[in-house]
């Protein structure tokens, strides 16, 4: 299901880079995943289709350096994450990667506005700029209004809601690459095709690459390119989940 590739910048490394690529969340246990070779160019934005089970969130934990390879390379934005220590893949994360995760939710208890700015206090990268009238700025491309929402705590906001906040925070700072595991969940079809054709719009503005996860294939239309993780991933999971 592969559609075109948007051109990489040249020069610059790809976002994502995985080569022989194994995990499983046991010593001895069974692979999770077992991906032979998958890249993302800079810039890319690309849709990754599974079932539930098929290892999606597994594969966005490597890619975002969560969780450790069992062999093979995980290459993000030019940096080998096997050879970060743990602190390091934590701060090159910070740094360099936006999440909007179903793991990663917002701190229930802090208002829209410092969820949104967080990023910038763990890293002087995504500080740049005003991160204030930014963060009001992609809420507004969102679909929310700052004024109602900049104050309230994120627990007061539906979970649509607290979607759009959480996709701001990823944008905020301007990182190379944005992980998204299936932000859309909570959203009826217009909602989310809105949310999508803006998530697009901000990543293509800012240069960042999407890998974006879900089991719902219609949303590959959206996307420079789609691949199907029951194609990629040789472990097998896709059958087991279907
Ligand atoms: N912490 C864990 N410990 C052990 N096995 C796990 C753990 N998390 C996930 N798994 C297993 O790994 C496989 C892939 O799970 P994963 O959560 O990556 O799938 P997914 O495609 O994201 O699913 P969903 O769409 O339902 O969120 C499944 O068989 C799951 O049971």
């Amino acid at each position: 299901m592969t559609r075109s590739a948007a051109s990489p910048t040249p020069g610059s490394a790809p976002a994502v880079d995985l080569e022989a690529l194994r995990f499983a969340y046991e010593r001895k246990g069974p692979d999770v995943i077992d991906i032979p070779r998958f890249t993302a160019a800079a810039g890319e934005r690309v849709f990754l289709k599974g079932a539930s089970g098929s290892g999606k969130s597994t594969l966005l934990g490597l890619i975002a350096g969560i969780l450790d390879a069992r062999s093979g390379a995980v290459r993000v934005l030019g940096e080998d994450l096997s050879a970060l220590s743990a602190a390091r893949r934590d701060r090159f994360r910070a740094e360099r990667l936006g999440v909007i995760f179903q793991m990663f939710n917002l701190l229930p208890w802090l208002p829209v506005g410092a969820n949104i700015v967080l990023p910038g206090r763990f890293s002087p990268a995504r500080r740049a700029g005003g991160l204030e009238a930014e963060g009001r700025r992609l809420l507004t491309r969102l679909g929310l209004d700052p004024q109602a929402v900049w104050d309230r705590p994120a627990r007061a906001l539906s979970v649509g809601q607290q979607q759009r906040v959480a996709a701001a925070r990823a944008l905020i700072g301007r990182p190379g690459l944005i992980l998204a595991d299936e932000p859309t969940s909570a959203l009826d079809a217009d909602s989310r095709d809105a949310f999508i054709a803006l998530l697009m719009e901000e990543c293509a503005a800012s240069g960042a690459a999407l890998i974006f996860v879900s089991h719902d294939g219609a949303l590959a239309r959206h996307f420079d390119r789609a691949e199907d993780l029951a194609v990629l991933n040789r472990a097998g999971l896709a059958e087991a989940a279907s």
